[in-house]
């Protein structure tokens, strides 16, 4: 199993932590670490954001010790289309990324406090003529918006550019179903499903039309599956923002789904300024393969020492009954 947590890690230890800067911040921060753990099945990533209490963090090492313990069920599918993920930018260097990513579907962050609906329009607006008229934009609002603000935001939204869906929109599974009834856009449900105390149980008939898996908040590639077959809706795959270690779990839950209706929301290795490995998960021709990258770039991307620390605490805490 796992022996050494963190403390002395270097690159033939069993655990170690990196450390790399983001291209542009993301969902409030700018730097991402984690730990990166190996054992019999290869290796698991640990990495909860660090505003995540210790109850919420252990589905996330759940996910960490399934990678590395047992692995995952095998893939109905060798390789997975992702959709590029596009921060709260301006809509020049929005329209760049999409169009250095060679992907079909795009992702868009919005309503990031302190910025405008006029700042929203204009990073749409720059993603869809980066795709084309074929290309799918979806749009993320992190659960920013009451009821009457995302139905006048999302129906402006979509007369503009035209929407796939709309992830999170309102923070509340009431506020969400209230919203359905009014717009003729998909909702996706997010932090709905990932943040709640028990992710097989919460109702998702009226709130929601596509369910938003990720493999560390739902506390592993198996617990994801069966959260996607109790709530019987379209599902797509996305990251927490992992290093490839990371990625790989979300790449193996898509790879294993009986049905994969959306390109999933996987190619954030493009968001990061370095990789754990030298054979980085990031898309050629808007797809990843289905393959395990080894983390072979320690030196590169080593956190100091102080991280470390962090680290091994909260590994501690998490374990701890
Ligand atoms: O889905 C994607 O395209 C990328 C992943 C992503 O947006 C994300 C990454 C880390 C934390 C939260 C989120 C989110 O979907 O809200
Ligand atoms: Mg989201």
């Amino acid at each position: 199993m796992i022996s050494n947590p963190a403390s002395g890690g270097g690159p033939a230890a069993d655990a170690w932590v990196y450390s790399v800067p983001l291209r542009n911040r993301f969902r409030g921060i700018d730097v991402r670490d984690g730990v990166l753990l190996r054992g019999p099945a290869g290796w698991g990533e640990f990495s909860p954001f660090w505003d995540y209490e210790v109850a919420e963090s252990r589905r996330w090492w759940a996910a960490a010790v399934e990678a590395a313990t047992v692995g995952w069920p095998a893939p109905l599918r060798d390789s997975v289309p992702v959709n590029v993920t596009v921060p709260a930018v301006d809509a020049d260097r929005a329209h760049a990324i999409v169009a250095a990513s060679g992907c079909r579907t795009a992702k868009v962050k919005i309503a990031e406090p302190g910025q405008t609906e006029a700042d929203d329009l204009a990073r749409v607006e720059g993603v869809r003529d980066a795709l084309g008229p074929s290309g799918a934009v979806r749009v993320d609002a992190n659960a920013a918006w009451d009821v009457d603000t995302a139905v006048a935001r999302i129906r402006a939204l979509d007369a503009a550019v035209g929407l796939e869906y709309v992830e999170q929109p309102c923070a509340t599974l009431p506020e969400l179903a209230a919203l359905r009834r009014r717009i003729d856009v998909r909702v996706a449900v997010d932090e709905g499903v990932r943040r709640s105390a028990d992710p097989l149980a919460v109702d998702l008939r009226e709130a929601g039309d596509v369910v938003v898996l990720k493999v560390q908040p739902l506390g592993g590639v198996r617990a994801a599956l069966r959260v996607a077959e109790a709530h019987g809706l379209p599902c797509v795959v996305s990251s927490a923002l992992e290093s490839s270690v990371g990625i790989a779990a979300g790449v193996a839950l898509a790879a294993a789904l009986p049905e994969l209706p959306f390109a999933c929301g996987l190619a954030t290795v493009a968001l990061f300024t370095d990789d754990v490995s030298s054979t980085p998960l990031l898309p050629v021709d808007g797809r990843l393969p289905v393959v395990r990258p080894v983390p072979d770039r320690f030196d590169a991307v080593a956190a100091d020492a102080e991280t470390e620390q962090r680290w091994a605490a909260r590994m501690a805490a998490v374990i701890t009954a």
